[in-house]
């Protein structure tokens, strides 16, 4: 996926806001890429505007070859509030069978590929059931489900463990790595927790607020596959979130140069392209 040039501002009747300024990247095809920041920093927006579902101002997003101008095949998206985006009145298999409609595909491929999903989020017994009757933790994960079953080839995620405690957190973190993994896709997912973009990212996006904008772009070179608790421990981990957080704790005016120092590698534009 390529960002060039992306700027986003909102107008209102209150005046006219820069939530995003210039911004561009690169995220190569199967990469796991975190977006970090301070609240405001336009995390949201970013991802919004790569999942087709908020116009950019200037500057454009490619999906391959395509513009992405509106919401976009292979992609999709998974959204914090997973008891809003999951339709009450369906069982966990209708709400899966929903994203796959467009693709019309014969009842035999949509039964399977929704038990594939099913089982990648640990939810096989769970088809027949709706999605009040389970738990915040298993309701996102049929939300992580019904994002891969139409097998998309980059997955977008706007802070989808924000509002599940600690320990569930962890389980879908390392869920997300393990999907990735069985479904070869691409992720880029936003989250203000430290810990978790180093933890979940091949790279750190480091975000800066008014306005927002690309401070730093991260090289996480942990070994594969993480784990909570030994990967945690490494002094590489320590030391990347350390760097993180300091890019996103330090005022405004000297982040720039603080970015280009934790992260030589800022220069991203120049690497190849692309799911
Ligand atoms: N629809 C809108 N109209 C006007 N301003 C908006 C709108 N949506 C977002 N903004 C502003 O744009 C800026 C970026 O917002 P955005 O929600 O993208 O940031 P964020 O980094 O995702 O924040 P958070 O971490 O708090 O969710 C903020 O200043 C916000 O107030």
């Amino acid at each position: 996926m390529v960002i060039s040039g992306v700027t986003k501002r909102y107008d209102s009747a209150k005046g006219s806001k820069l939530a995003l300024t210039e911004t561009s990247f690169t995220i190569r095809e199967k990469e796991f890429v975190t977006i970090v920041g301070p609240s405001g920093c336009g995390k949201s927006t970013l991802l919004m505007m790569m999942a087709g579902l908020l116009p950019t101002s200037s500057g454009t997003i490619r999906l391959g070859e395509n513009l992405v101008t509106g919401p976009a095949d292979g992609l999709a998206v998974v959204f914090q509030e997973y008891s809003r985006s999951l339709f009450p009145w369906m069982t966990v298999e209708k709400n899966l069978a929903m994203a796959t409609i467009a693709d019309r595909l014969p009842k035999a491929v949509v039964a399977e590929r929704i038990a594939r999903a099913l089982h990648s989020v640990g939810l096989e017994g769970s088809g027949k059931q709706y999605p009040w009757q389970l738990s915040g933790g298993m309701q996102q994960r049929v939300a992580i489900a019904r994002a891969v079953v139409a097998e998309p080839r980059v997955l977008l995620m706007d802070e989808p463990f924000a509002a599940v405690d600690a320990q569930t957190r962890a389980d879908l973190e390392d869920l997300v790595l393990r999907i990735r993994d069985e479904y070869d896709v691409t992720v880029a997912l936003v989250t203000h927790d430290i810990d978790e973009s180093v933890y979940l990212g091949d790279r750190v996006l480091v975000l800066g607020a008014n306005p927002g904008r690309v401070m730093a772009d991260i090289a996480v070179t942990l070994p594969s596959p993480r784990e909570q608790v030994a990967t945690k421990r490494l002094p590489a981990f320590a030391e990347l979130r350390s760097d993180v957080f300091e890019l996103v704790m330090r005022p405004k005016q000297t982040a720039s140069s603080a970015a280009t120092a934790a992260a030589p590698e800022l220069a991203e534009a120049a690497r190849p392209a692309v799911a």
